[in-house]
């Protein structure tokens, strides 16, 4: 069965809006657990317009289940991630402007950043993921790096799978993270995924993709809870990536 590491940015976004503490981010991260989740991710920015570095702090002796803190490894980010000791990094190479993440490492172009970054990481026991294309080439440098695992960007396949859903299995784009997965499980890492996944599109994701270890899902999960509650959504979502 693959994870579920549920993303609570949008809880914090939603609590940000009136600057008090409505929704408590804390109790939803405990209620989330509670209702069968794997794992807690969380990715700050740097205007921190949803998560806070403060939650992060927060939140390590909070979350009982996997703690997952995404985001680009500036100096203040990997000062906090060092600190909190998460049971893994992503690390994702978005822009201090981001809205949302739209792209992942070139693992080839950015080897020796991605290296000293992972060996930090590494030295203060925490797994390391790294955001990724579907592009076969860049896999073995993500190994050479240091990586333990890589975490498909999604963002592509839910776009054209909305496009196609009737034969998504035909897409070339599709191929391609099929034999993304296949060569990183073929040298040793481990395959996440995560970005836009939601109830439509991630059972054929998670049946056509061997060897998929966790799923981290925000959006279209809190989106979800507002009809169906967050209990019932977790489920849900738990039910798409039974094996
Ligand atoms: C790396 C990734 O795909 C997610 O972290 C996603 O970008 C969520 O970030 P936002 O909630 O800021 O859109
Ligand atoms: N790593 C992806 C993530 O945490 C959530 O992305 P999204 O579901 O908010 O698009």
């Amino acid at each position: 069965m693959t994870k579920l590491s549920v993303n609570i940015n949008k809880i914090a976004t939603l609590r940000n809006a009136r600057g008090g503490n409505l929704p408590d981010v804390l109790q939803v991260a405990q209620d989330i657990e509670r209702f069968g989740a794997d794992g807690i991710t969380v990715h700050p920015r740097p205007d921190e317009r949803h998560i806070r570095y403060r939650d992060v702090y927060d939140l390590k002796p909070v979350v009982k289940t996997e703690f997952n803190i995404e985001g680009y490894p500036s100096k203040d980010f990997l000062k906090m991630v060092l600190e909190v000791k998460p049971q893994q990094c992503t690390l994702v190479p978005d822009p201090p402007d981001a809205i949302t993440s739209s792209t992942g490492w070139d693992t080839i172009q950015h080897q020796s950043q991605l290296r000293e970054v992972i060996s930090a990481l590494h030295q203060a026991g925490i797994r390391v993921s790294i955001f990724l294309n579907p592009e076969v080439r860049l896999v073995e440098a993500a190994k050479t790096a240091g990586a333990d695992r890589i975490e498909l960007y999604t963002g592509p396949y839910a776009e054209e799978y909305t496009k196609a859903r009737t034969q998504p299995q035909n897409l070339q784009l599709f191929n391609d993270y099929k034999n993304t997965a296949k060569e990183a499980a073929a040298i040793g890492l481990g395959i996440n995924a995560g970005h836009d996944l939601n109830l439509e599109n991630l059972r054929f994701f998670k049946l056509h993709i061997e060897h998929l270890a966790e799923v981290s899902i925000g959006h279209a999960l809190i989106a979800d809870a507002l009809y169906y509650g967050l209990e019932n959504t977790i489920q849900l979502y738990k039910r798409q990536l039974q094996d």
